[in-house]
C-alpha cells in the first residue's frame, strides 16, 4: 500500500457494535497507532451519550493512539483530527468551498453536519492508557432529520452536496495521510499551529453563538479557541472560557 502512512496500522471489520467500543477492547494489545474501520456498526456512539446513525456507504473508523502527553494535552487531538478531516474532504472533492469546522469537533458542509468526532479515553493519573478518536462521515447518505435530536444541525452527505462519490476505503487512506501530517505537526510544534489552522477554518468565528452545558447557556460573540482548546465567548462584560458544551448557531 504505497499511499498508506508509515508507522500506522489498520484493521478492517465487516461488522462491529462500535469501532470506539472495539478500540477500548483491543487497545491494550496494539503496539502503534491503528485505524479500526468497520463497514457496518450496529451500536455506533455519538457524543453526549447519543447514538450515531450509520447508513451503508458512510465512513466509520476509530484511530487508537497511546499518547505520552498529559490527558488535557492529548485531548487536543480532537482539533488535529478535525483538521485532518477537513483536508481529507478537500482532497476527496477538490474543493474547500462550503467546508468549515464547528467547535468542538464537527465538520460542516454548506451549513449542515457532514461529520462528527467522538474522543474516548481510558486510564488515570498522568498518562492515558489509550485515546480513541472515532470519526463518522456521511459520505453517501445523510440520516433523516428525524434521526437526529431536535435542534441539531441538518445532516448532509458529501454525495448530495458535492456530487463526489467517495467510498469509505479510499476515504480512509486520504484521512490517514492527512492525520499523519497533522499529528507530526502537533507532536513537533505543539498546539499553536493546529489552533491557528483550526481558527482559519472555523464556522461563525466573530459571530454571536450559543453554548449550552448541562448547567447553563451562554450566548455571546465567538472570540476564539484558547491555548487549552476552550471555546471563548464574550458577553457584554465577561469573557467565558468554556471547556465543554453543545454549540448552537
Ligand atoms: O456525535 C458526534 O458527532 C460524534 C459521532 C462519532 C461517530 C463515530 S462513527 C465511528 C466511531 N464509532 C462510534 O461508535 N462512534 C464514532
Amino acid at each position: 500500500m504505497t499511499d498508506w502512512p508509515q508507522g500506522y496500522d489498520r484493521k478492517v471489520l465487516a461488522e462491529v457494535d462500535s469501532t470506539n467500543a472495539e478500540a477500548a477492547r483491543v487497545a491494550g494489545g496494539l503496539i502503534g497507532p491503528t485505524w479500526i474501520k468497520a463497514q457496518k456498526q450496529t451500536a455506533a456512539r455519538g457524543r453526549r451519550g447519543r447514538g450515531w446513525a450509520n447508513p451503508a456507504g458512510n465512513f466509520a473508523a476509530t484511530l487508537v493512539l497511546h499518547p505520552t502527553e498529559p490527558p488535557e494535552q492529548a485531548a487536543l487531538r480532537s482539533f488535529v483530527a478535525s483538521l485532518a478531516l477537513y483536508d481529507a474532504i478537500v482532497a476527496a472533492t477538490g474543493r474547500a468551498a462550503g467546508v468549515s469546522l464547528k467547535w468542538p469537533n464537527d465538520v460542516l458542509l454548506n451549513g449542515g453536519k457532514l461529520a462528527g468526532i467522538l474522543l474516548e479515553s481510558a486510564g488515570h493519573g498522568p498518562r492515558l492508557s489509550h485515546l480513541a478518536i472515532g470519526i463518522g462521515v456521511n459520505l453517501r447518505n445523510a440520516p433523516d432529520v428525524g434521526e437526529v435530536e431536535p435542534g441539531a444541525m441538518r445532516p448532509v452527505s458529501l454525495l448530495s452536496e458535492t456530487g463526489a462519490d467517495v467510498g469509505p476505503e479510499p476515504f480512509l487512506t486520504l484521512l490517514a495521510q492527512a492525520y499523519a501530517r497533522h499529528e507530526t505537526q502537533f507532536t513537533t510544534y505543539g498546539f499553536g499551529p493546529i489552533r491557528t489552522a483550526w481558527l482559519d477554518r472555523a464556522a461563525r468565528l466573530g459571530e454571536v453563538i450559543t453554548a449550552r452545558t448541562s448547567r447553563s447557556e451562554i450566548t455571546g460573540t465567538f472570540e476564539t479557541v484558547d491555548e487549552a482548546g476552550n471555546l471563548v465567548l464574550t458577553t457584554r462584560d465577561t469573557r467565558h472560557a468554556i471547556p465543554a458544551a453543545e454549540v448552537f448557531f
